[in-house]
């Protein structure tokens, strides 16, 4: 037997480890590695979350769910432990990474994900399979993250400790019943433990013989979507133009059974306005030109400047927009969810603020307290219209499903001009309500 697949037997038996009741650390708990703590205990494995931010693992520690993303009830139910202590690696069959990839798309990108390599490495022992979970570009397992776990540890990767890629896919307030676990491994023994580890939390699983292969595939889910989200505001912005009511036009064209229903809107969190980049400048770097991708980013990106635009209009039409107030519904970086990492209302508000205007926020899903501690505006505990000029509804939260232009209209003499990105008013009745209505 040669010494690779005597050591690939030996790594095995300790992957055998992975489906039994096995020792998981999970490097990074915030909202991706908080889930899949909780997914992990579930499965009955003993789980310890290891963050550096001693202030969310004390939050943890007194079940308190300080990514408001899972709920206190939730942690307070599981087992997890939690530590700031990153000793607790030794003791670990498997290690999963979920720390932030950052925005820029070159080298830096990378450097938390490099910089967690290292911290483990510092504590990795032979045996343990090391799975990366943070999205990273095609190559970022090989060329950055498996490195730095060898220089740490001064361990060999594939003979002394096991490397997976495994993307998250997780989409907070998504549909998680369809959730299908990518694992990306050279070595097939490491695939098959990695594989058969997240087979008792996940639906289905798909293994590839490459971590490139499981980047890239994340990287071009994310751009996909970021592509068709850019088509579906430059379309609505169109149909607009040609007084249409896009939402009709796209209901109707989503009827066709390959046409999917996206909205407009901002496009906003800690991963579409990334990973595209991510990919581009790595293709870029292989001489490779992504000019859909960027031009896609670049339409997104310049949805917060044309609400706020409009808004500004809105205003100069009732008086001097600095001497305005507006009011913006929705705060979280989409409907439906309280998560405001990545929120594009920030972009919003700081456009008005520089035409002079007074920026009030309200999130029926944001305690003002989290919003007082991360955004640069007020933020108000009550959906009140009463004293603003104009009102902006940025994300389409289902509690606003119940508003009507009625309720606006109705507290002021003067009503408010509103700006509806996901389109939540019945565009026909503004007239009736003397409410100025413009989607952008
Ligand atoms: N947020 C989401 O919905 C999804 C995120 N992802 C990806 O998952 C990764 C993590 O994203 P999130 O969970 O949203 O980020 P997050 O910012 O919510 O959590 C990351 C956590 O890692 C911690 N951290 C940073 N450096 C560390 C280190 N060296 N050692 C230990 N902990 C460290 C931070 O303190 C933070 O608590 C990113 O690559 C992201 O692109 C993938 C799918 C969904
Ligand atoms: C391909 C795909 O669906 N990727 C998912 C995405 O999740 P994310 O939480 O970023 O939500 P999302 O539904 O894509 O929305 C992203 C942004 O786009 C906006 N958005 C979304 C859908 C739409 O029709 N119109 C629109 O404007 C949202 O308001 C939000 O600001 O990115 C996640 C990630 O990688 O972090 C990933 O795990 C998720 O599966």
């Amino acid at each position: 037997m040669s010494e690779r697949d005597r050591d690939a037997n030996a790594r095995a038996a300790a992957g055998a480890t992975l489906r039994r009741s096995c020792r998981a650390v999970v490097v990074g708990v915030g909202t991706v590695g908080l889930h899949r703590a909780l997914a992990f205990d579930d499965a009955g494995l003993d789980v310890v979350g290891y963050d550096v931010d001693e202030s969310l693992v004390a939050d943890y520690r007194r079940g308190r769910d300080g990514t408001e993303t899972v709920g206190d009830d939730r942690l307070a139910a599981s087992d997890c432990s939690f530590t700031a202590d990153p000793a607790c690696v030794a003791d670990a069959d498997v290690v999963t990474v979920s720390v932030p990839t950052g925005r820029g798309g070159d080298g830096r990108s990378l450097e938390l994900v490099r910089d967690a390599a290292a911290t483990v490495g510092e504590h990795l022992t032979a045996g343990t399979t090391v799975v990366l979970e943070s999205t990273v570009h095609p190559g970022g397992v090989r060329g950055v993250f498996a490195p730095a776990l060898e220089r740490a540890s001064g361990l060999d990767a594939g003979r002394e400790f096991a490397v997976a890629h495994s993307p998250e896919r997780l989409s907070p307030g998504g549909r998680t019943d369809v959730r299908t676990k990518l694992v990306g491994a050279d070595d097939p023994a490491v695939a098959r433990d990695v594989a058969d580890l997240y087979g008792r939390v996940h639906d289905s699983v798909h293994v590839v013989d490459d971590p490139a292969v499981a980047a890239a595939a994340k990287c071009v889910e994310n751009v996909y979507r970021d592509v068709t989200i850019a088509l579906v505001n430059e379309l609505a912005a169109a149909l607009d133009a040609l007084e249409l009511d896009a939402d009709a036009v796209l209901d109707a064209a989503a009827t066709k059974w390959n046409v999917p229903r996206l909205d407009p809107g901002l496009v906003g969190g800690t991963c579409l306005p990334v990973d595209p980049e991510l990919f581009a400048a790595r293709a870029a770097r292989a001489g490779a030109a992504t000019p859909l991708v960027r031009t896609a980013r670049a339409v997104n990106e310049a949805v917060p400047a044309r609400v706020a635009d409009e808004v500004v209009t809105a205003l100069g039409e009732r008086g001097d927009p600095g001497d305005s107030t507006v009011l913006l519904l929705g705060l979280a970086y989409k409907a439906d969810v309280a998560d405001l990492a990545g929120s594009r209302c920030v972009d919003v508000a700081e456009r008005l603020a520089d035409s002079g205007a007074d920026v009030v926020g309200y999130d029926p899903l944001v305690s003002a307290d989290r919003a007082d501690r991360t955004l640069p505006f007020d933020v108000t505990e009550e959906c009140s219209f009463r004293g603003v000029d104009a009102v902006a509804v940025l994300v389409g939260h289902e509690a606003f499903d119940s508003l009507t232009l009625a309720d606006v209209a109705g507290a002021t003499a003067d009503p408010p001009a509103v700006v509806d990105v996901p389109r939540v008013f019945d565009r026909a009745r503004a007239a009736d309500h003397g409410v100025s209505y413009r989607c952008p």
